[in-house]
């Protein structure tokens, strides 16, 4: 095995104009049947509330081969002061299955998430979009504020959460403004993202823009709801995996919305990009997206140690 990379390594190289383009090849090949990837295995751990997932995937026309050990466990934060989703990624070589690098998996998973909701945004969101809230004030919430920032320049930005105070300080930090309701929060907003760990709905069809955009980023057990049945009803729906939004998204099973296209089939042209009806990605997050990111971690890597020889 070659590489051990840490966290502060991955943070170091990994940046989201790049990410962003590789995320967006990755959907396309995996709704192009281009990728082995089952829906990943998830083991609950039950004292704690959490759960352990197993996400593998192999795309040879790429020379991927990869796997992502991830762990949720969402009182993390409060209880243990420390993040709520941890994870590592081990890369393999194609050619002969011998193991190449084993990374930090908390920083791919919190940028990859977050570029997969800036394609479908680049994408879906209206023209003249000028106001993005953000339900939710974790980790997701700044990455998707980030990410979301190389489409565009937000005239406004609006961030509510459980606490004012958790609102706040995300709102303060990523020059945006604290809302005491969700309602208030998403009001004329054009592009709305939910990464709360609730489980029960957070938005309803009529706070919300008929031509907005929503990224639904949370919620990502078959019992759990973010998105009301009646707005995932009334929307045009995209999945990342529709094999996995089947099995997996509470907003999906439970308000049995149909699915009207994979992020891949709408890239690739197979299916309209609807941009001026109500739109919503409901994003579960795939193994390829992480094998990808990982495989950009190495190139970034090894560009930068060529760069610093000359
Ligand atoms: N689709 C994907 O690929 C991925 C999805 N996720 C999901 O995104 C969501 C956010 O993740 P992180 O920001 O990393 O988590 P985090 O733990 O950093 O933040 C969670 C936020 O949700 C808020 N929250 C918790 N319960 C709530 C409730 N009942 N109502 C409203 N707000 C509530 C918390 O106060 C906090 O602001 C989680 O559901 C997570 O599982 C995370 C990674 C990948
Ligand atoms: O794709 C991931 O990684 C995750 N998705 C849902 C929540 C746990 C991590």
């Amino acid at each position: 095995m070659e590489k051990l990379i840490t966290a502060d390594e991955v943070k170091d190289v990994l940046q989201y104009d790049r990410l962003i383009d590789v995320m967006e090849k990755a959907l396309v090949l995996f709704s192009k049947k281009n990728v082995v990837q089952p829906v990943r295995t998830v083991l609950p751990v039950k004292k704690e509330g959490g759960f352990f997932g197993v996400m593998p995937s192999v795309c040879e026309d790429s020379d991927i081969l990869g796997v992502k050990l991830v762990t949720f466990f969402p009182n993390n934060t409060q209880r243990y002061g420390v993040a709520t989703h941890n994870a590592v990624i081990v890369m393999f070589e194609i050619k002969t299955g011998l193991p190449k690098a084993i990374m930090d998996g908390e920083i791919i998973t919190t940028m990859r998430t977050a570029a997969v909701s800036a394609v479908a945004t680049k994408y879906l969101a209206p023209s003249g979009t000028r106001k993005l809230a953000i339900l939710g004030a974790g980790v997701q919430a700044r990455s998707h504020y980030h990410a979301l920032s190389k489409l565009q320049k937000f005239e406004e930005i609006t961030v509510w959460s459980r606490t004012f105070d958790s609102a706040k300080k995300c709102a303060d930090e990523i020059g945006g403004v604290a809302c005491h309701t969700a309602e208030e929060a998403v009001k004329d907003a054009d592009v709305i993202v939910t990464v709360t760990a609730a489980t029960t709905p957070i938005l309803e069809l009529k706070w919300v823009k008929p031509t907005a955009h929503i990224n639904a980023v949370g919620a990502c057990q078959p019992d759990w709801q973010e998105i009301s049945p009646e707005l995932m009803r009334s929307s045009v729906l995209y999945v990342d995996s529709k094999e996995a939004a089947v099995r997996e998204s509470g907003d999906v099973i439970l308000s049995k919305a149909e699915i009207y296209s994979e992020l891949g089939e709408m890239i690739s042209g197979e299916k309209e990009a609807r941009r001026e009806s109500l739109t919503i990605l409901k994003s579960l997050g795939m193994a390829i997206e992480d094998s990808m990111a990982g495989q950009l971690v190495l190139d970034l890597l090894n560009e930068k140690s060529h760069q610093s020889k000359y």
